[in-house]
This record gives C-alpha cells, sequence and structure tokens, in this order.
C-alpha cells in the first residue's frame, strides 16, 4: 500500500517546512551572516599580510579579523541552535499530526494496516523527516549561496583558477546526481523493514501464550531476524553511498587544490598575479569545502527523508472518520434520545447488502428485518452468517454495499459517527479489559458518571459480590488483558461499562465459552435486567437468551431464514431446531 519514494517529489516535504519557513528563512540568513563572517576571514587575513608586506600597522586589519571570528562564531552558534529547535518542532507536529489521526482511521483502512508498522511511522520515519525538513533545506540553501558567494569573489580574485576549480569540481555533481535517489529507496527499503520488525513484534506480543504454546518462538524470531537483517542491508547501502559521496566530495576538493596550486603557482611565477592573490583564493577554496560538501549532506539528507516521507503521507492518506467528536447537533440529539415515531421500529434493517472490500465476496444479501423498542432481540445463526457484521454496520464501522440501516426511520449513514455510537453500548464477545483499575474499566466509556451512578450499575450487573472480593475493591488494579477475572465476570463488567453509556440500544455479542451456573445466572439476570432500561439486540450463543428474547431473528449465510419467538421457530424452522440442539450452550442448570 505504501507510496514508492519515486512517487513523492521534492514537494512533498512543502507542508512540513512552510509553518517553519520564517523561522528557517532566519536560520538561513543567520547562517549565511556567519558564512559571510566566514567568507570575509580571508580578505582581513590578505590584508594583514599586505600590511605586513607594505610595513604598515597591522593593528586595524587584526581587530577586524578577529571581530569577523567572533561574529561569526555566535552567528553560527544561534544559527544551530534556531535549526534544532525548528527540526524539534517538525517532528512535533508530524507526531501530533498522526496521533490525531491514527484512532480516527475508518476501520476498514485499520483492518488493512499492521499495528506494528502504524507505530514505526508513528515513531522512527518522523525522525528521519526531522533532518529532511530542517538541516536539509538550511543546508540546501547555505550550501547554494555559500558555492555562488564564493565562486564570484573567486572570480574577482582570479577567473583562471575558478574555471580551473569548477571544472574539477563539477565531475562530482554527476555522481551525486546518480546516488541521490538510490539513497531515498534505500531508506524506504530499511524504514519499510523497521515496521515489519514492529509488525511481528507486535503481533507475536499480544498472542504471547499462543506462541508459547505453539512452540513457535524461534518461527517468530526469525521473522524479526530476517527483517532485521533486511534493515541491515539497507543501511548498509545508505552507508555506501554515503561513503562514496563523502570520498568523492573530499577527493574533488583536495584535487582541486593540487590544481590550483599548480596552476597558480604558474600564474604568479609569471607574474600574471601575485602571492596574496593565490593566497587569498587557496583560502576561498578551503573554504569551498563547507558548502560543497553541505550541499551533498543536504541531498542525503533530504532524499532519506523523501523515503520516511512516502511512508508518512501514505498514512497520512488513509481516510478518517471526521464526525466522531463533531458538536453535538441538539436537534438531531433530541430526535433520536425521543424514540421512534409511533409504529416506526428503533433499528431497522432494510435490504441490507455488504462485502468487506471490492475483491471479496458479499456476506450479507438483503438482510431485512426490524427491531421494535425495548426488550431482547436475539441473533442466531452458524458461524460465519453475518451476525458480527450486522452489528458492526450498526455501529458504522463500516458501510453497507447495498440497502440502508435505520435508527428509528432514519438512514444511520446521515447521522454523525460520533451522535451514533452515543446511543449504543456494545459488548464484544471476549469482552476486552483494559489494564487499570476496575473503576476506571468501567467508567471508560462514560467518565464523567457519578458515584451513584456508578454504584446502580454495579448492582445491575451483579458485579457487587466481585468488587468486595477484590483487595481495594473498584480501586483493585486489574491484570493486563484481564486475566485474573473468570469469562463471566468479564462480560458483566463489559455491560455495565456499556450501561454506564446510558445507552439507547445494547449491542452483546455473548461468550461462545460455557460459564459456572453462577456466572451464567448472572448473566442470564443482567441481560434480562439491561432490557429494560434499554433495547438488547444480543448475538446469543445460549439457550437461556434466546428462549428470554422477544424476538429471534435466524441469519444463515449472510441472509434472514427466519424469525419469531423459540416456541415458533421450533417448531417451523429445521435450521433452527438444529441450532437449539446442537448449538446453543444450554447452560450448566439447562
Ligand atoms: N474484517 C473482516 N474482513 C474480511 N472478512 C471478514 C471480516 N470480518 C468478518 N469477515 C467474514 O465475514 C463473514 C461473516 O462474519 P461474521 O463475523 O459477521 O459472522 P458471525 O455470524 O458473527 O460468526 P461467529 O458466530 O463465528 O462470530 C465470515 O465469512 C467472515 O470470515
Amino acid at each position: 500500500m505504501s507510496a514508492t519514494a519515486s512517487a513523492v517529489s521534492w514537494r512533498a516535504l512543502g507542508p512540513h517546512v512552510r509553518p517553519h519557513r520564517r523561522v528557517l528563512a532566519a536560520g538561513a540568513l543567520l547562517g549565511l551572516l556567519g558564512s559571510g563572517a566566514a567568507l570575509a576571514q580571508p580578505l582581513a587575513a590578505q590584508s594583514v599580510i599586505e600590511a605586513l608586506q607594505e610595513r604598515e600597522s597591522v593593528l586595524t586589519p587584526i581587530v577586524v579579523l578577529s571581530a569577523l571570528v567572533v561574529v561569526g562564531a555566535l552567528l553560527t552558534g544561534t544559527y544551530l541552535l534556531l535549526l534544532e529547535r525548528t527540526a524539534e518542532r517538525i517532528v512535533l507536529r508530524a507526531r501530533l499530526g498522526l496521533a490525531a489521526r491514527m484512532l480516527r482511521l475508518r476501520v476498514p483502512a485499520i483492518d488493512r494496516q499492521s499495528p506494528g508498522d502504524l507505530i514505526t511511522r508513528m515513531t522512527s520515519d518522523t525522525t528521519l523527516l526531522r533532518a529532511a525538513a530542517s538541516n536539509g533545506v538550511v543546508q540546501l540553501v547555505n550550501g547554494a549561496v555559500g558555492l555562488l558567494g564564493a565562486i564570484v569573489l573567486m572570480a574577482v580574485v582570479d577567473w583562471v583558477l575558478l574555471l580551473v576549480t569548477l571544472g574539477v569540481l563539477g565531475t562530482i555533481a554527476f555522481g551525486v546526481l546518480v546516488l541521490l535517489p538510490r539513497i531515498s529507496r534505500a531508506t524506504e527499503r530499511g524504514q519499510a523493514a523497521v515496521g515489519e520488525i514492529g509488525s511481528v513484534l507486535e503481533r507475536s506480543l499480544a498472542a504471547v501464550r499462543t506462541v508459547k504454546a505453539s512452540g513457535a518462538e524461534a518461527r517468530e524470531t526469525a521473522a524479526i531476524e530476517d527483517a532485521a537483517r533486511r534493515s541491515y542491508g539497507a543501511g548498509l547501502e545508505l552507508a555506501r553511498h554515503q561513503a562514496v559521496l563523502g570520498v568523492a566530495t573530499g577527493l574533488a576538493i583536495q584535487v582541486s587544490f593540487l590544481a590550483v596550486l599548480g596552476v597558480g603557482g604558474a600564474r604568479v611565477a609569471d607574474g600574471a598575479m601575485d602571492v596574496a592573490a593565490l593566497v587569498a583564493f587557496l583560502l576561498y577554496l578551503f573554504y569551498l569545502a563547507e558548502p560543497v560538501s553541505g550541499l551533498v549532506q543536504a541531498g542525503i539528507e533530504l532524499q532519506a527523508g523523501l523515503g520516511a516521507l512516502a511512508r508518512l503521507d501514505a498514512t497520512e492518506e488513509l481516510p478518517v472518520e471526521d464526525d466522531v467528536e463533531t458538536p453535538a447537533d441538539s436537534v438531531l440529539e433530541s430526535a433520536i434520545a425521543a424514540g421512534p415515531a409511533p409504529g416506526v421500529p428503533l433499528i431497522s434493517f432494510a435490504r441490507v447488502a455488504f462485502a468487506y472490500g471490492d475483491e471479496r465476496a458479499p456476506v450479507l444479501h438483503d438482510v431485512s428485518f426490524s427491531v421494535p423498542e425495548g426488550g431482547q432481540t436475539a441473533l442466531v445463526g452458524p458461524s460465519g452468517a453475518g451476525k458480527t457484521t450486522l452489528f458492526a454496520l450498526l455501529q458504522r464501522f463500516y458501510e453497507p454495499t447495498g440497502g440502508a440501516v435505520l435508527l428509528g426511520g432514519r438512514d444511520i449513514s446521515t447521522i454523525p459517527r460520533g451522535t451514533l455510537r452515543r446511543s449504543i453500548g456494545s459488548v464484544e464477545q471476549d469482552a476486552p479489559v483494559l489494564a487499570g483499575t476496575l473503576r476506571d474499566n468501567l467508567l471508560y466509556g462514560a467518565p464523567g458518571a457519578s458515584g451513584a451512578e456508578l454504584a446502580e450499575v454495579v448492582a445491575e450487573t451483579r458485579l457487587e459480590e466481585l468488587v468486595a472480593q477484590l483487595p481495594e475493591g473498584l480501586d483493585s488494579e486489574i491484570a493486563s488483558r484481564g486475566t485474573s477475572l473468570s469469562g463471566g465476570e468479564r462480560q458483566r463488567i463489559a455491560i455495565a461499562r456499556a450501561l454506564l453509556r446510558r445507552p439507547r440500544i445494547l449491542l452483546l455479542d455473548e461468550a461462545t465459552s460455557q460459564l459456572d451456573a453462577r456466572n451464567e445466572m448472572a448473566l442470564r439476570d443482567t441481560i434480562a435486567r439491561a432490557a429494560r432500561r434499554c433495547t438488547v439486540l444480543v448475538i446469543a450463543h445460549r439457550l437461556s437468551t434466546v428462549v428470554a428474547a422477544d424476538q429471534i431473528v435466524v441469519l444463515d449465510a449472510g441472509r434472514v431464514r427466519a424469525a419469531g419467538t423459540h416456541a415458533e421457530l421450533v417448531e417451523h424452522d429445521a435450521l433452527y431446531r438444529e441450532l437449539a440442539m446442537t448449538q446453543l450452550l444450554a447452560g450448566p442448570a439447562g
């Protein structure tokens, strides 16, 4: 998915550089003034020599030379400080920009990404941008101006020697132009490999028990090693290019020195120029090494930055949900809160079709059913029938490819995602528990809920006993991933978290695991109580749930097969009968 480096032009740096253009311009100016002070030093040195030759006072030329050295140093120091600060700001801005997008990316876009690779983009690629967008840009400007200035001054001193110098320097320009694009490609390859290290590590740490239980440590390690070697290979290639460029630059300057010494010596001997002019010219040549290597360095940094930018830009282009934090539309929110008009169902799936991507087979076909306000509706069907997908569509994690999902008669695609999701509480099947205290976990979806509301929901979800057992009650730390809790407890915590949001609709994907009698009863009771507060739509895996449901919808291979009560379906639907007998968990008591 990543764009190739060749597709990223120098212009792509614009958005990163533009906000800092004034500071960068000031930095470039300071750098230039510093260079100017350095450039004027040979002239001052020349006047010291001339004063000595003429046996005049050397005080003034020496004072001027010293002032140039001190002012030059101060200017360069300020310039460096300014540049470093800008560099850090560029990284910060890029990271803040990415941070603002990451968790707002649309679910289909996240599905296609590897979390580890996304983390690398945020942490590592941004630092490469740092060098390119600050140092690279300023060095490019200063190097070019320094080079031009030196060339003009050298032309003033002796244009024959200038032609000799330019002839030699011209040869390195060719090498630079050939090597630079390779640097950006090698950087992008290296960063992609670093991203892969992150991906494999994230994948295997997230499922570390499965990795260990499957004896897959060596295979996962090998995958990381492979990516690390590829990153090393790309790093080596970069180092080779940089070494060649560094040596070529140094050689060009040295050869220029020798050529200028030879030709200049001959010209002095011929009387075509004097010694002071030759010394001044050589000092300029000495000075020239800096802008030339600065330009080469700028080229390297900019190209490496462009390689990283290709990866950052690819992330920038991923679509985000831009309507999760939009200010509440009070008319719409109160219309939703008021509930549907009489005779209009709370939720309707109207001929909904859906596929996870253009090239994938549809998983829902022409799904139509309604959920009245209040009570419990259960979805049942074989594994892969599309039950979880219906929940995802209802929360606008994905958009249907055909038909519409309606809330109170209103197409949910017209309701901002934030508003829609505020009216829904969702409990996933694996009921994730986040690291933190029990209180943090319960308040996660409603940080502003009061103590009384919390106590009420804790009682309603029958969590009081758990709270009493824990050493510090609600403030007890829960082990990461909730491993210290039973499946039933995790589900009830997740239900409590969802209920604290005071949702209009509770979506509940029941755990498929067998629960003990107490947990089973507690869960059944919790769902029944929740159904008094809001409309419960449950993906049912338990007989006790379907028996208690007001309506059951049977899904099979992405189609609605039947709907009715447990008694009706047992009588009229063969698949339901079979599911009820074989797949629905009867529970310890049932
Ligand atoms: N993110 C996804 N990308 C691609 N395909 C998916 C994705 N999620 C689910 N599917 C596919 O869509 C189909 C329906 O899946 P879904 O999870 O909705 O079924 P389900 O009825 O909830 O099954 P289960 O009871 O096993 O959870 C399956 O074939 C599944 O492989």
